[in-house]
């Protein structure tokens, strides 16, 4: 049996760029379907998370958009915010495994239930099983919310599902949905709440490294939220300015693990100087702007910039050694984005909103370094996108390892003879790294990889355990602590200077 009955945005079916589209226009509000109360009405905690998992199933929202929004429009701070965002980021992780026990719980298909009460159930069931509210509670708050969300008709049939469900634990119920399960993976699947084919991809990119045996551990650590870490901006900031209470991170030289609270509450946070950054994307950046010392007027572009988390830090690299940066991101809205993190950089950064296709054309051989980090299906980042695992799907790996290829083969002809090139992907998809790298490569055999694991190891302030792969970097959540980031340094050597005419010699 798989654990992904469903997947959010039932109401989609369109392309992705108008999903995307219509997710911006959103920029958070949520649920607007008039059924349901406005939020200000009811602004507990399990009423805000009914409404963010409700928009995610419903409208294809996403959830680290909508939450904050409605966490600041109601007002909750401290223990209730963190029960707000326990309560629908762990529902929407496991939402495959609470569907399926849902279902045997109530001996019904799932469409055969109303969507919202379904959702109200997976949250109940959430309380229930993956966290430690005690039964009545998390029963007699879950039935008293049907009448407040317009169902009152679903009462008695929440009520008894949610006792259903209070019979066994999650262990229990785990041991009983996998009868007669015996595929490992479909297992696995199962036991951790993953879609089946994203079992497959992380085992397969595991084994590349002969980790196979981890897998369990990796799968295991999506479902546990992401330790917030902090980057100190380079000329800007100092990583001592987070305050000593606060852990280095082990291998980012800039990085702090944030303190508990609202990281954004920081001073040198809201003004830009200190960013939220996992500390995978810290090192991504660091691989392409540490690897060599920078020569000065060096032009560095970042192709792929939204929403510009490492165009900032790149930036501040490239401002502290005299380097001329320039950002480029395809989607308006996001360009937007990175113009907003570059301010507190330098206001002056070139912004440019194209397709990156189109770059090795425009600028050929216009850049010294260039950071393609491509558009992915975001495998390695499962922990910090709760919904994102039941939301991708298996077609979309090829159609994004071909835009990727696309983009390597433009970035490749934008690049200056002896450039530096990193290509960075935070999935560990084999097909959307090494078999990116490998195809494009195949193709160009002028191009060079270079020893990444060496320049990182330059670069860190502890060493990296890595798996051997050719030269790339594969960081990995349940070893590293960080976004499982791919890194691959690229460089084509410039052309030894030609040998001197033989006249010229005198000869
Ligand atoms: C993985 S994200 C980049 C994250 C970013 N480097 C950061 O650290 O904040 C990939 C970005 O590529 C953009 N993108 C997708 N297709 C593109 C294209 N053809 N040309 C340029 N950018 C593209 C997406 O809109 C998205 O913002």
């Amino acid at each position: 049996m798989s654990p992904a009955p469903r997947r959010p945005g039932r109401a989609g079916g369109d392309h992705r760029d108008d999903r995307r589209d219509r997710r911006d226009r959103a920029d958070g509000t949520a649920s607007r379907d008039a059924r349901r109360p406005a939020v200000r009405e009811q602004a507990t905690p399990r009423r805000i998370a009914f409404d963010v998992v409700h928009a995610v199933s419903a409208e294809d929202a996403y959830a680290n958009l909508v939450l904050p929004q409605r966490l600041r429009r109601a007002s909750l701070h401290g223990a209730d915010a963190a029960f707000a965002t326990e309560l629908a980021y762990g529902t929407l992780r496991r939402r495959g495994f609470y569907d399926a026990v849902i279902r045997e719980a109530s001996g019904r298909d799932l469409d055969a239930i109303d969507p919202a009460a379904l959702d109200l159930l997976c949250l109940g069931a959430h309380q229930l099983l993956g966290m430690s509210t005690p039964v009545h509670a998390a029963v007699d708050e879950t039935v008293g919310l049907t009448r407040p969300l317009g169902l009152a008709r679903a009462t008695g049939f929440v009520n008894a599902v949610m006792r259903r469900i209070s019979e066994r634990t999650a262990p229990e119920w785990a041991a009983r949905l996998l009868r007669g399960v015996d595929d490992p993976d479909e297992r696995l699947a199962i036991a951790t709440a993953h879609p089946v084919w994203v079992v497959v991809a992380l085992r397969a990119a595991l084994e590349r490294e002969g980790r196979g045996g981890e897998l369990e551990a990796l799968l295991e650590s999506d479902n546990v939220p992401a330790r917030v870490t902090l980057a100190a901006l380079p000329g800007l900031a100092q990583p001592g300015d987070l305050g000593e209470e606060v852990d280095p991170t082990p291998y980012s030289p800039l990085g702090r693990r944030a303190a508990s609270g609202d990281p954004g509450d920081d001073p040198a946070v809201a003004a830009g100087r200190v960013r939220v950054q996992d500390e995978g994307s810290q090192l991504a950046a660091l691989a392409l702007s540490r690897a060599r010392p920078v020569a000065a007027g060096e032009r560095w572009l970042d192709l792929c910039a939204g929403p510009g988390g490492k165009a900032a830090l790149l930036a501040a690299e490239a401002r502290a050694g005299g380097a001329r940066f320039t950002a480029n991101e395809v989607v308006p809205a996001r360009a937007g984005l990175v113009q907003r993190a570059l301010a507190a950089v330098d206001p002056a950064v070139e912004v440019r909103t194209a397709d990156g296709r189109d770059i090795g054309r425009t600028d050929r051989h216009g850049f010294d370094r260039i950071l393609l980090d491509a558009p992915c299906t975001g495998l390695g980042a499962l922990r910090r996108r709760p919904e994102a695992r039941w939301r991708k799907r298996p077609d979309d790996v090829p159609e994004l390892a071909a835009l990727q290829a696309e983009l390597l083969d433009a970035a490749l002809d934008a690049l200056a003879p002896g450039g530096l090139l990193a290509y960075v992907t935070c999935s560990p998809h084999p097909d959307e790294t090494t078999g990116v790298v490998d195809r494009v490569l195949d193709a160009r055999p002028e191009v060079v990889r270079v020893d990444t694991a060496a320049v990182l190891a330059g670069v860190t302030r502890a060493p990296l355990d890595l798996g051997s792969l050719d030269g790339a970097v594969q960081l990995w959540p349940h070893r590293h602590g960080t976004d499982a980031m791919f890194i691959q340094l690229l460089t084509v050597p410039a052309a030894p200077p030609s040998a001197p005419a033989a006249d010229s010699l005198g000869a």
